[in-house]
Protein backbone atom coordinates (compact mmCIF):
# COMPACT_ATOMS: atom_id res chain seq x y z
CA UNK A 1 0.00 0.00 0.00
CA UNK A 2 1.79 3.43 -0.76
CA UNK A 3 1.41 6.01 1.91
CA UNK A 4 0.49 8.50 -1.13
CA UNK A 5 -2.51 6.52 -2.46
CA UNK A 6 -5.71 7.69 -1.33
CA UNK A 7 -8.51 5.18 -1.78
CA UNK A 8 -12.12 5.91 -3.03
CA UNK A 9 -14.79 4.10 -1.41
CA UNK A 10 -17.90 5.17 -2.93
CA UNK A 11 -21.13 4.85 -0.96
CA UNK A 12 -23.93 6.43 -3.64
CA UNK A 13 -25.58 3.17 -3.78
CA UNK A 14 -25.95 3.07 -0.08
CA UNK A 15 -25.64 6.23 1.91
CA UNK A 16 -27.13 7.95 -1.20
CA UNK A 17 -29.55 5.80 -1.54
CA UNK A 18 -30.90 7.16 1.88
CA UNK A 19 -31.38 10.77 0.36
CA UNK A 20 -35.17 10.92 1.05
CA UNK A 21 -37.38 10.48 -2.29
CA UNK A 22 -34.85 8.26 -3.66
CA UNK A 23 -35.48 4.38 -4.40
CA UNK A 24 -33.30 2.64 -7.02
CA UNK A 25 -34.41 -0.55 -8.50
CA UNK A 26 -32.15 -3.46 -9.16
CA UNK A 27 -31.12 -2.52 -12.91
CA UNK A 28 -30.41 0.61 -12.17
CA UNK A 29 -28.11 -0.09 -9.26
CA UNK A 30 -26.26 -2.26 -11.81
CA UNK A 31 -25.90 0.46 -14.06
CA UNK A 32 -24.39 2.82 -11.93
CA UNK A 33 -22.15 0.03 -10.13
CA UNK A 34 -20.90 -0.68 -14.05
CA UNK A 35 -20.67 2.69 -14.13
CA UNK A 36 -18.62 3.28 -10.94
CA UNK A 37 -16.15 0.46 -12.17
CA UNK A 38 -15.36 2.64 -15.39
CA UNK A 39 -14.75 5.66 -12.71
CA UNK A 40 -12.12 3.50 -11.20
CA UNK A 41 -13.75 3.77 -7.76
CA UNK A 42 -11.89 1.47 -5.03
CA UNK A 43 -14.78 0.21 -3.46
CA UNK A 44 -18.39 0.29 -3.93
CA UNK A 45 -20.79 0.17 -1.17
CA UNK A 46 -23.79 -1.47 -2.58
CA UNK A 47 -26.39 -1.42 -0.19
CA UNK A 48 -27.67 -2.70 3.16
CA UNK A 49 -28.72 -6.27 2.86
CA UNK A 50 -30.61 -6.95 5.88
CA UNK A 51 -32.60 -3.96 5.28
CA UNK A 52 -35.09 -4.98 3.06
CA UNK A 53 -35.27 -8.24 0.19
CA UNK A 54 -34.75 -5.46 -2.69
CA UNK A 55 -31.48 -4.00 -0.88
CA UNK A 56 -30.00 -7.75 -0.45
CA UNK A 57 -30.90 -8.77 -3.95
CA UNK A 58 -29.37 -5.57 -5.53
CA UNK A 59 -26.23 -6.14 -3.41
CA UNK A 60 -26.13 -10.15 -4.64
CA UNK A 61 -26.59 -8.93 -7.87
CA UNK A 62 -23.44 -6.19 -7.94
CA UNK A 63 -21.49 -8.74 -6.10
CA UNK A 64 -21.61 -11.55 -8.28
CA UNK A 65 -21.25 -8.99 -11.49
CA UNK A 66 -18.88 -6.21 -10.90
CA UNK A 67 -14.95 -7.22 -11.31
CA UNK A 68 -12.85 -4.91 -10.49
CA UNK A 69 -13.65 -2.99 -7.78
CA UNK A 70 -14.06 -4.30 -3.89
CA UNK A 71 -17.90 -4.90 -3.06
CA UNK A 72 -18.84 -3.82 0.85
CA UNK A 73 -21.97 -4.41 2.09
CA UNK A 74 -23.02 -2.53 5.17
CA UNK A 75 -24.53 -4.36 8.90
CA UNK A 76 -24.82 -3.09 12.30
CA UNK A 77 -22.82 -4.53 14.91
CA UNK A 78 -24.69 -8.18 15.03
CA UNK A 79 -24.55 -11.73 13.76
CA UNK A 80 -27.77 -11.47 11.60
CA UNK A 81 -27.03 -8.05 10.09
CA UNK A 82 -23.38 -9.87 9.31
CA UNK A 83 -24.87 -12.95 8.17
CA UNK A 84 -27.00 -11.61 5.50
CA UNK A 85 -24.40 -9.16 4.25
CA UNK A 86 -21.82 -12.01 3.84
CA UNK A 87 -24.71 -14.00 1.94
CA UNK A 88 -25.15 -10.88 -0.57
CA UNK A 89 -21.37 -10.06 -1.09
CA UNK A 90 -19.94 -13.66 -0.94
CA UNK A 91 -19.12 -13.61 -4.67
CA UNK A 92 -17.60 -10.59 -5.47
CA UNK A 93 -14.31 -10.71 -6.49
CA UNK A 94 -13.14 -8.72 -3.36
CA UNK A 95 -15.87 -8.91 -0.42
CA UNK A 96 -16.04 -6.36 2.40
CA UNK A 97 -17.88 -6.51 5.31
CA UNK A 98 -18.73 -3.34 6.72
CA UNK A 99 -20.28 -3.24 10.39
CA UNK A 100 -20.85 0.01 12.15
CA UNK A 101 -21.73 1.50 15.76
CA UNK A 102 -22.24 4.19 17.21
CA UNK A 103 -19.40 5.65 19.55
CA UNK A 104 -20.85 9.27 20.99
CA UNK A 105 -22.42 9.78 24.00
CA UNK A 106 -25.60 11.23 22.70
CA UNK A 107 -25.91 8.11 20.77
CA UNK A 108 -25.27 6.07 23.42
CA UNK A 109 -27.53 7.21 26.06
CA UNK A 110 -30.36 7.66 23.53
CA UNK A 111 -30.21 5.95 20.92
CA UNK A 112 -28.58 2.02 21.57
CA UNK A 113 -29.20 2.62 25.41
CA UNK A 114 -25.51 1.00 26.08
CA UNK A 115 -22.95 1.87 27.93
CA UNK A 116 -19.32 3.01 26.70
CA UNK A 117 -17.82 -0.83 27.73
CA UNK A 118 -21.47 -2.51 26.42
CA UNK A 119 -20.67 -1.12 22.52
CA UNK A 120 -16.88 -1.62 23.24
CA UNK A 121 -17.56 -5.07 23.15
CA UNK A 122 -20.05 -5.28 21.09
CA UNK A 123 -18.13 -3.48 18.11
CA UNK A 124 -15.42 -5.85 19.16
CA UNK A 125 -17.72 -9.15 18.54
CA UNK A 126 -19.11 -7.93 15.37
CA UNK A 127 -15.62 -7.42 13.73
CA UNK A 128 -14.35 -11.07 15.02
CA UNK A 129 -17.71 -12.06 13.74
CA UNK A 130 -17.22 -10.49 10.61
CA UNK A 131 -13.58 -11.96 10.46
CA UNK A 132 -14.69 -15.84 10.30
CA UNK A 133 -16.59 -14.79 7.10
CA UNK A 134 -13.28 -12.48 5.39
CA UNK A 135 -10.35 -10.72 6.23
CA UNK A 136 -11.49 -7.88 4.47
CA UNK A 137 -13.44 -6.04 7.43
CA UNK A 138 -14.16 -2.49 7.87
CA UNK A 139 -15.37 -1.04 11.24
CA UNK A 140 -17.31 2.40 11.12
CA UNK A 141 -17.30 4.40 14.52
CA UNK A 142 -21.05 6.25 13.95
CA UNK A 143 -20.96 9.92 14.77
CA UNK A 144 -17.09 9.71 15.86
CA UNK A 145 -16.65 13.30 15.64
CA UNK A 146 -18.71 13.79 18.56
CA UNK A 147 -17.55 10.98 20.69
CA UNK A 148 -14.80 11.26 23.13
CA UNK A 149 -11.56 11.07 21.55
CA UNK A 150 -9.97 8.90 24.04
CA UNK A 151 -12.85 6.71 24.18
CA UNK A 152 -13.02 6.22 20.73
CA UNK A 153 -9.36 5.62 19.87
CA UNK A 154 -10.24 2.69 22.48
CA UNK A 155 -12.33 1.54 20.32
CA UNK A 156 -10.16 1.89 16.88
CA UNK A 157 -7.36 0.29 18.49
CA UNK A 158 -9.50 -2.75 20.21
CA UNK A 159 -11.43 -3.20 16.12
CA UNK A 160 -7.88 -3.00 14.88
CA UNK A 161 -6.77 -6.21 17.34
CA UNK A 162 -10.26 -8.15 16.47
CA UNK A 163 -9.27 -7.36 12.88
CA UNK A 164 -10.55 -4.74 10.82
CA UNK A 165 -8.66 -3.61 8.17
CA UNK A 166 -10.34 -0.59 7.52
CA UNK A 167 -11.51 2.04 9.77
CA UNK A 168 -13.51 4.40 9.32
CA UNK A 169 -13.98 7.95 11.19
CA UNK A 170 -17.20 9.19 10.41
CA UNK A 171 -18.42 12.82 10.59
CA UNK A 172 -21.89 11.67 10.66
CA UNK A 173 -24.22 14.93 11.32
CA UNK A 174 -21.77 17.07 9.39
CA UNK A 175 -21.01 19.02 12.32
CA UNK A 176 -16.81 19.28 12.37
CA UNK A 177 -15.15 22.17 10.65
CA UNK A 178 -11.41 21.80 8.36
CA UNK A 179 -9.35 23.03 11.02
CA UNK A 180 -10.84 21.08 13.74
CA UNK A 181 -11.57 17.54 11.56
CA UNK A 182 -7.71 17.34 10.41
CA UNK A 183 -6.74 17.79 13.92
CA UNK A 184 -9.13 15.27 15.08
CA UNK A 185 -7.83 12.58 12.51
CA UNK A 186 -3.99 13.82 13.59
CA UNK A 187 -4.75 13.19 16.94
CA UNK A 188 -6.55 10.56 16.79
CA UNK A 189 -3.83 8.92 15.21
CA UNK A 190 -1.54 9.54 17.48
CA UNK A 191 -3.90 8.23 20.15
CA UNK A 192 -4.08 4.62 18.29
CA UNK A 193 -0.79 2.48 18.62
CA UNK A 194 -1.54 -0.29 16.12
CA UNK A 195 -2.68 2.55 13.18
CA UNK A 196 -0.19 1.14 10.50
CA UNK A 197 -2.11 -2.09 10.91
CA UNK A 198 -5.52 -0.10 9.82
CA UNK A 199 -6.36 2.17 7.02
CA UNK A 200 -7.92 5.17 8.36
CA UNK A 201 -11.04 5.91 6.41
CA UNK A 202 -13.31 9.31 6.88
CA UNK A 203 -16.82 10.04 5.91
CA UNK A 204 -18.36 12.93 5.91
CA UNK A 205 -21.25 14.51 6.36
CA UNK A 206 -22.92 18.00 4.00
CA UNK A 207 -24.79 19.42 6.93
CA UNK A 208 -23.10 22.93 7.06
CA UNK A 209 -21.60 22.34 3.30
CA UNK A 210 -18.20 21.35 4.76
CA UNK A 211 -18.06 17.69 4.08
CA UNK A 212 -15.35 17.88 1.22
CA UNK A 213 -13.74 20.62 3.16
CA UNK A 214 -13.04 18.50 5.82
CA UNK A 215 -12.32 15.50 4.06
CA UNK A 216 -9.03 17.11 2.35
CA UNK A 217 -8.47 18.58 5.76
CA UNK A 218 -8.63 14.97 6.92
CA UNK A 219 -6.61 13.41 4.08
CA UNK A 220 -3.78 16.23 4.77
CA UNK A 221 -3.71 14.85 8.48
CA UNK A 222 -3.32 11.31 7.23
CA UNK A 223 -6.59 9.88 6.45
CA UNK A 224 -6.02 7.22 3.31
CA UNK A 225 -9.61 6.32 2.36
CA UNK A 226 -12.27 8.87 1.57
CA UNK A 227 -16.26 7.73 1.56
CA UNK A 228 -17.96 10.13 -0.78
CA UNK A 229 -21.05 9.83 -3.46
CA UNK A 230 -21.49 11.04 -6.97
CA UNK A 231 -23.34 13.84 -6.57
CA UNK A 232 -22.79 14.42 -2.87
CA UNK A 233 -26.18 12.75 -2.42
CA UNK A 234 -27.16 11.13 0.73
CA UNK A 235 -29.08 11.27 4.09
CA UNK A 236 -29.85 14.88 5.13
CA UNK A 237 -27.64 17.18 2.92
CA UNK A 238 -25.65 14.40 1.70
CA UNK A 239 -22.28 13.32 2.23
CA UNK A 240 -18.86 14.40 0.73
CA UNK A 241 -19.03 14.92 -3.05
CA UNK A 242 -16.49 12.62 -4.93
CA UNK A 243 -16.14 14.34 -7.68
CA UNK A 244 -15.08 17.65 -6.06
CA UNK A 245 -12.31 15.70 -3.80
CA UNK A 246 -10.89 14.23 -6.53
CA UNK A 247 -10.54 17.47 -8.96
CA UNK A 248 -9.76 19.16 -5.38
CA UNK A 249 -6.68 16.78 -4.92
CA UNK A 250 -5.74 16.76 -8.91
CA UNK A 251 -6.20 20.48 -9.54
CA UNK A 252 -3.98 21.46 -6.48
CA UNK A 253 -2.14 18.00 -6.23
CA UNK A 254 1.22 20.53 -5.62
CA UNK A 255 -0.72 20.70 -2.33
CA UNK A 256 -2.08 17.16 -1.50
CA UNK A 257 0.89 15.27 -3.15
CA UNK A 258 -1.77 12.43 -3.46
CA UNK A 259 -2.19 9.54 -6.07
CA UNK A 260 -5.56 8.23 -7.03
CA UNK A 261 -7.41 5.50 -9.49
CA UNK A 262 -10.47 7.61 -10.56
CA UNK A 263 -10.30 8.09 -14.55
CA UNK A 264 -11.83 11.88 -14.37
CA UNK A 265 -12.75 12.06 -17.65
CA UNK A 266 -15.62 9.33 -16.81
CA UNK A 267 -17.04 12.53 -14.01
CA UNK A 268 -19.68 13.55 -15.99
CA UNK A 269 -20.87 10.48 -17.37
CA UNK A 270 -21.44 9.25 -13.64
CA UNK A 271 -22.95 12.42 -12.78
CA UNK A 272 -25.30 12.50 -15.23
CA UNK A 273 -26.22 9.01 -14.87
CA UNK A 274 -26.95 9.06 -11.08
CA UNK A 275 -29.07 12.05 -11.30
CA UNK A 276 -31.14 10.22 -14.36
CA UNK A 277 -31.88 7.69 -11.85
CA UNK A 278 -32.20 9.25 -8.68
CA UNK A 279 -34.53 11.80 -9.70
CA UNK A 280 -31.85 14.33 -8.07
CA UNK A 281 -30.87 17.14 -10.13
CA UNK A 282 -27.78 18.43 -9.79
CA UNK A 283 -27.86 22.06 -9.02
CA UNK A 284 -27.06 24.82 -12.12
CA UNK A 285 -24.15 26.32 -9.95
CA UNK A 286 -22.11 22.99 -8.78
CA UNK A 287 -18.89 22.81 -8.36
CA UNK A 288 -17.46 20.60 -10.86
CA UNK A 289 -20.36 18.62 -12.83
CA UNK A 290 -22.88 21.83 -12.41
CA UNK A 291 -24.45 23.36 -15.83
CA UNK A 292 -22.62 26.06 -15.47
CA UNK A 293 -19.43 24.82 -13.60
CA UNK A 294 -17.44 25.86 -16.92
CA UNK A 295 -19.96 28.55 -18.89
CA UNK A 296 -18.93 32.31 -18.67
CA UNK A 297 -21.58 34.78 -18.85
CA UNK A 298 -19.93 38.21 -18.30
CA UNK A 299 -17.91 40.10 -20.87
CA UNK A 300 -14.42 40.51 -19.34
CA UNK A 301 -14.81 36.86 -18.68
CA UNK A 302 -15.68 35.75 -22.16
CA UNK A 303 -12.64 38.08 -23.54
CA UNK A 304 -10.52 36.44 -21.12
CA UNK A 305 -11.47 33.04 -21.98
CA UNK A 306 -10.95 33.86 -25.75
CA UNK A 307 -7.48 34.98 -25.13
CA UNK A 308 -6.62 32.28 -22.92
CA UNK A 309 -8.69 29.84 -20.91
CA UNK A 310 -6.67 29.50 -17.74
CA UNK A 311 -7.67 33.39 -17.05
CA UNK A 312 -11.00 31.96 -15.64
CA UNK A 313 -11.08 28.15 -15.83
CA UNK A 314 -8.69 26.39 -12.97
CA UNK A 315 -9.90 22.73 -14.54
CA UNK A 316 -9.98 21.93 -18.00
CA UNK A 317 -13.74 20.50 -18.57
CA UNK A 318 -12.21 18.07 -21.03
CA UNK A 319 -10.81 16.40 -17.88
CA UNK A 320 -13.75 15.65 -16.29
CA UNK A 321 -15.32 14.08 -20.01
CA UNK A 322 -17.19 17.46 -20.91
CA UNK A 323 -16.33 17.79 -25.13
CA UNK A 324 -17.45 20.25 -27.49
CA UNK A 325 -18.18 19.29 -30.93
CA UNK A 326 -18.09 20.58 -34.25
CA UNK A 327 -20.14 17.84 -36.07
CA UNK A 328 -24.01 18.72 -35.60
CA UNK A 329 -25.93 15.99 -35.52
CA UNK A 330 -29.89 16.48 -36.82
CA UNK A 331 -32.42 15.41 -38.18
CA UNK A 332 -30.44 14.51 -41.96
CA UNK A 333 -27.61 12.49 -39.34
CA UNK A 334 -27.33 8.86 -40.31
CA UNK A 335 -26.13 5.98 -37.85
CA UNK A 336 -22.31 6.33 -38.07
CA UNK A 337 -22.63 10.24 -36.96
CA UNK A 338 -25.02 9.13 -34.03
CA UNK A 339 -23.04 5.94 -33.17
CA UNK A 340 -19.50 7.93 -33.06
CA UNK A 341 -21.10 11.00 -31.33
CA UNK A 342 -22.47 8.29 -28.52
CA UNK A 343 -19.02 6.51 -28.44
CA UNK A 344 -17.20 9.60 -27.53
CA UNK A 345 -19.74 10.45 -25.06
CA UNK A 346 -18.80 7.11 -23.52
CA UNK A 347 -21.86 5.23 -24.80
CA UNK A 348 -21.18 1.66 -26.92
CA UNK A 349 -24.52 0.55 -27.99
CA UNK A 350 -25.55 -2.09 -30.07
CA UNK A 351 -28.15 -3.69 -32.15
CA UNK A 352 -31.40 -3.62 -30.78
CA UNK A 353 -30.54 -0.66 -28.26
CA UNK A 354 -28.94 1.35 -30.34
CA UNK A 355 -31.72 1.50 -33.59
CA UNK A 356 -34.23 2.38 -30.83
CA UNK A 357 -31.92 5.18 -29.61
CA UNK A 358 -31.11 6.29 -33.17
CA UNK A 359 -35.39 6.10 -34.04
CA UNK A 360 -35.93 8.42 -30.71
CA UNK A 361 -33.25 10.48 -32.07
CA UNK A 362 -34.90 10.59 -35.19
CA UNK A 363 -37.90 11.49 -33.56
CA UNK A 364 -36.61 14.34 -31.85
CA UNK A 365 -34.85 15.65 -34.35
CA UNK A 366 -38.01 15.57 -36.85
CA UNK A 367 -39.40 18.04 -33.79
CA UNK A 368 -36.18 19.95 -32.99
CA UNK A 369 -33.88 20.42 -35.53
CA UNK A 370 -30.51 20.54 -33.58
CA UNK A 371 -29.72 17.89 -31.61
CA UNK A 372 -27.60 18.32 -28.16
CA UNK A 373 -25.30 16.20 -26.66
CA UNK A 374 -27.26 17.09 -23.18
CA UNK A 375 -30.17 15.65 -25.59
CA UNK A 376 -28.24 12.49 -27.06
CA UNK A 377 -27.41 11.67 -23.20
CA UNK A 378 -30.72 11.92 -22.04
CA UNK A 379 -32.26 9.98 -25.13
CA UNK A 380 -29.54 6.99 -24.63
CA UNK A 381 -30.02 6.99 -20.82
CA UNK A 382 -33.54 6.58 -21.31
CA UNK A 383 -32.53 3.39 -23.67
CA UNK A 384 -30.08 1.78 -21.39
CA UNK A 385 -32.66 2.20 -18.20
CA UNK A 386 -35.60 1.39 -19.40
CA UNK A 387 -37.20 -2.04 -17.59
CA UNK A 388 -39.22 -3.84 -19.36
CA UNK A 389 -42.21 -2.18 -20.25
CA UNK A 390 -46.35 -4.02 -19.13
CA UNK A 391 -47.48 -1.11 -20.40
CA UNK A 392 -46.54 1.58 -23.50
CA UNK A 393 -48.52 4.90 -23.71
CA UNK A 394 -50.03 5.01 -27.58
CA UNK A 395 -51.74 8.06 -27.11
CA UNK A 396 -53.40 10.83 -25.43
CA UNK A 397 -55.61 13.83 -26.43
CA UNK A 398 -56.41 16.84 -24.00
CA UNK A 399 -59.13 19.12 -23.83
CA UNK A 400 -58.31 22.25 -21.65
CA UNK A 401 -58.49 26.34 -21.41
CA UNK A 402 -58.94 28.30 -18.94
CA UNK A 403 -62.83 28.06 -18.84
CA UNK A 404 -63.11 24.22 -19.47
CA UNK A 405 -62.35 21.31 -17.12
CA UNK A 406 -59.41 19.73 -18.13
CA UNK A 407 -60.94 16.35 -19.53
CA UNK A 408 -57.97 13.56 -20.77
CA UNK A 409 -58.35 10.59 -23.44
CA UNK A 410 -55.41 8.03 -22.87
CA UNK A 411 -54.41 4.92 -24.72
CA UNK A 412 -52.45 2.68 -23.12
CA UNK A 413 -50.96 -0.94 -24.34
CA UNK A 414 -50.67 -4.01 -21.94
CA UNK A 415 -49.30 -7.19 -23.95
CA UNK A 416 -50.85 -6.26 -26.99
CA UNK A 417 -54.13 -5.50 -25.37
CA UNK A 418 -55.10 -1.73 -26.42
CA UNK A 419 -56.84 -0.22 -22.80
CA UNK A 420 -58.45 3.33 -23.32
CA UNK A 421 -59.84 5.53 -20.59
CA UNK A 422 -61.09 9.22 -20.17
CA UNK A 423 -61.09 11.19 -17.34
CA UNK A 424 -61.25 14.74 -15.84
CA UNK A 425 -58.85 16.49 -13.32
CA UNK A 426 -57.60 19.84 -11.77
CA UNK A 427 -55.25 20.44 -14.67
CA UNK A 428 -54.58 18.56 -17.72
CA UNK A 429 -51.24 16.68 -16.07
CA UNK A 430 -53.89 15.85 -13.60
CA UNK A 431 -56.41 14.66 -16.14
CA UNK A 432 -53.77 12.23 -17.92
CA UNK A 433 -52.49 10.49 -14.56
CA UNK A 434 -56.60 9.92 -13.25
CA UNK A 435 -57.10 8.27 -16.83
CA UNK A 436 -53.48 6.22 -16.43
CA UNK A 437 -54.82 5.16 -12.88
CA UNK A 438 -58.10 3.92 -14.10
CA UNK A 439 -56.35 1.92 -16.38
CA UNK A 440 -53.81 0.51 -14.53
CA UNK A 441 -55.35 0.53 -11.47
CA UNK A 442 -52.88 2.43 -9.39
CA UNK A 443 -54.02 2.86 -6.17
CA UNK A 444 -50.49 4.51 -4.90
CA UNK A 445 -50.06 8.40 -5.08
CA UNK A 446 -47.81 10.88 -7.03
CA UNK A 447 -45.77 12.23 -4.20
CA UNK A 448 -43.23 14.61 -6.56
CA UNK A 449 -43.73 16.08 -9.84
CA UNK A 450 -40.62 18.14 -11.42
CA UNK A 451 -40.40 19.85 -14.94
CA UNK A 452 -37.06 20.37 -15.91
CA UNK A 453 -35.84 22.19 -19.39
CA UNK A 454 -33.01 19.75 -20.62
CA UNK A 455 -31.41 22.14 -22.82
CA UNK A 456 -32.72 26.02 -23.99
CA UNK A 457 -34.99 27.34 -26.22
CA UNK A 458 -38.46 26.86 -27.48
CA UNK A 459 -37.79 23.74 -28.53
CA UNK A 460 -36.19 22.06 -25.56
CA UNK A 461 -36.61 19.20 -24.72
CA UNK A 462 -38.63 18.80 -21.59
CA UNK A 463 -37.99 16.04 -19.10
CA UNK A 464 -40.34 15.32 -16.24
CA UNK A 465 -39.22 13.22 -13.26
CA UNK A 466 -41.99 11.74 -10.65
CA UNK A 467 -42.13 9.80 -7.50
CA UNK A 468 -44.94 7.47 -7.23
CA UNK A 469 -45.20 6.22 -3.99
CA UNK A 470 -47.29 2.52 -3.52
CA UNK A 471 -49.37 1.63 -0.61
CA UNK A 472 -46.30 -0.04 1.05
CA UNK A 473 -44.32 2.98 1.12
CA UNK A 474 -42.21 2.47 -1.57
CA UNK A 475 -40.93 4.97 -4.19
CA UNK A 476 -40.77 4.61 -7.46
CA UNK A 477 -38.90 7.39 -9.57
CA UNK A 478 -40.08 7.98 -13.48
CA UNK A 479 -39.11 9.86 -16.22
CA UNK A 480 -40.39 10.89 -19.40
CA UNK A 481 -39.09 13.14 -22.22
CA UNK A 482 -40.49 14.90 -25.13
CA UNK A 483 -40.75 18.37 -26.38
CA UNK A 484 -44.53 18.78 -25.25
CA UNK A 485 -44.25 18.46 -21.59
CA UNK A 486 -47.52 16.72 -21.94
CA UNK A 487 -46.66 13.84 -23.27
CA UNK A 488 -43.40 13.77 -21.04
CA UNK A 489 -45.10 13.75 -18.06
CA UNK A 490 -47.55 11.26 -19.43
CA UNK A 491 -44.52 9.15 -19.96
CA UNK A 492 -42.61 10.38 -16.75
CA UNK A 493 -45.60 8.42 -14.84
CA UNK A 494 -46.30 5.39 -17.45
CA UNK A 495 -42.14 4.85 -16.45
CA UNK A 496 -42.83 4.98 -12.70
CA UNK A 497 -45.95 2.65 -13.01
CA UNK A 498 -43.72 -0.03 -15.16
CA UNK A 499 -41.24 0.00 -12.75
CA UNK A 500 -43.64 -0.63 -10.20
CA UNK A 501 -44.93 -3.55 -12.02
CA UNK A 502 -40.78 -4.81 -12.87
CA UNK A 503 -40.27 -4.61 -9.23
CA UNK A 504 -43.84 -6.89 -8.26
CA UNK A 505 -42.62 -9.35 -11.30
CA UNK A 506 -39.12 -9.88 -9.75
CA UNK A 507 -40.98 -10.39 -6.30
CA UNK A 508 -39.51 -7.42 -4.92
CA UNK A 509 -42.48 -5.39 -3.32
CA UNK A 510 -43.81 -5.66 -0.07
CA UNK A 511 -41.95 -7.79 1.12
CA UNK A 512 -42.52 -10.87 -1.17
CA UNK A 513 -40.18 -13.42 -2.09
CA UNK A 514 -36.85 -12.65 -3.91
CA UNK A 515 -36.75 -14.30 -7.34
CA UNK A 516 -32.98 -15.07 -8.60
CA UNK A 517 -32.50 -13.64 -12.17
CA UNK A 518 -32.39 -9.89 -12.09
C1 LIG B 1 -25.49 6.63 9.90
C2 LIG B 1 -26.14 5.70 8.99
O1 LIG B 1 -26.34 6.03 7.86
S1 LIG B 1 -26.56 4.20 9.58
C3 LIG B 1 -27.44 3.42 8.29
C4 LIG B 1 -28.82 3.95 8.26
N1 LIG B 1 -29.56 3.29 7.22
C5 LIG B 1 -30.74 2.76 7.44
O2 LIG B 1 -31.22 2.73 8.56
C6 LIG B 1 -31.47 2.25 6.23
C7 LIG B 1 -31.93 0.83 6.37
N2 LIG B 1 -32.58 0.56 7.64
C8 LIG B 1 -33.64 -0.27 7.80
O3 LIG B 1 -34.17 -0.80 6.83
C9 LIG B 1 -34.10 -0.58 9.18
O4 LIG B 1 -33.76 0.49 10.05
C10 LIG B 1 -33.43 -1.91 9.68
C11 LIG B 1 -33.97 -3.09 8.85
C12 LIG B 1 -31.93 -1.86 9.57
C13 LIG B 1 -33.78 -2.15 11.15
O5 LIG B 1 -35.17 -2.06 11.29
P1 LIG B 1 -35.85 -2.36 12.72
O6 LIG B 1 -35.40 -3.70 13.21
O7 LIG B 1 -37.30 -2.17 12.55
O8 LIG B 1 -35.21 -1.30 13.75
P2 LIG B 1 -35.28 0.29 13.74
O9 LIG B 1 -34.70 0.81 12.48
O10 LIG B 1 -36.62 0.80 14.10
O11 LIG B 1 -34.29 0.59 14.96
C14 LIG B 1 -32.92 0.33 14.87
C15 LIG B 1 -32.48 -0.69 15.91
O12 LIG B 1 -31.10 -1.01 15.62
C16 LIG B 1 -30.27 -0.62 16.73
N3 LIG B 1 -29.02 -0.18 16.18
C17 LIG B 1 -28.76 0.98 15.54
N4 LIG B 1 -27.51 0.99 15.11
C18 LIG B 1 -26.98 -0.19 15.46
C19 LIG B 1 -25.70 -0.75 15.26
N5 LIG B 1 -24.80 -0.10 14.56
N6 LIG B 1 -25.46 -1.98 15.72
C20 LIG B 1 -26.43 -2.66 16.39
N7 LIG B 1 -27.66 -2.16 16.61
C21 LIG B 1 -27.92 -0.94 16.15
C22 LIG B 1 -31.08 0.47 17.43
O13 LIG B 1 -30.67 0.65 18.76
C23 LIG B 1 -32.49 -0.11 17.32
O14 LIG B 1 -32.54 -1.20 18.22
P3 LIG B 1 -33.86 -1.52 19.13
O15 LIG B 1 -34.85 -2.03 18.13
O16 LIG B 1 -33.37 -2.59 20.04
O17 LIG B 1 -34.23 -0.25 19.80
C1 LIG C 1 -22.74 3.90 8.56
C2 LIG C 1 -21.89 5.09 8.68
C3 LIG C 1 -20.58 4.91 8.00
C4 LIG C 1 -22.53 6.33 8.16
O1 LIG C 1 -23.13 6.35 7.11
C5 LIG C 1 -22.35 7.56 8.93
O2 LIG C 1 -21.86 7.52 10.07
O3 LIG C 1 -22.73 8.62 8.40
MG1 LIG D 1 -23.38 8.42 6.36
Amino acid sequence: MSSNRIYFFDTTLRDGEQSPGVSLNIKEKLEIARQLTRLGVDVIEAGFPIASPGDFAAVQAIAREIRGATIAALARANQLDIDRAWEAIREAEEPRIHTFIATSDIHLQYKLQKSREEVLAQAVEAVKYACRYTPNVEFSAEDAFRSDIDYLAQVVTAVIDAGAKVVNIPDTVGYATPEEFGAFIRELREKVPNRDQAIFSVHCHNDLGLAVANSLAAILAGAQQVECTINGIGERAGNAALEEIVMALYTRRSIFQKEFRIVTEEIYRTSRLVSALTGMKVQPNKAVVGKNAFAHESGIHQDGVLKNRATYEIMNPELIGLHKNTIVLGKHSGRHAFRDRLQQLGYQLEGEQLEQAFQRFKELADRKGEISDEDLLVIVEGEILRVPETYTLEYFHISSGSAVVPTATVVLTRAGERLEEAACGDGPVDAIYKAIDKLTGNTGCLVHYALNAVTGGKDALGEVTVRLKDEKGKIFVGRGLSTDVLEASARAYVDALNKLEYERALGLVNGEQVRESV
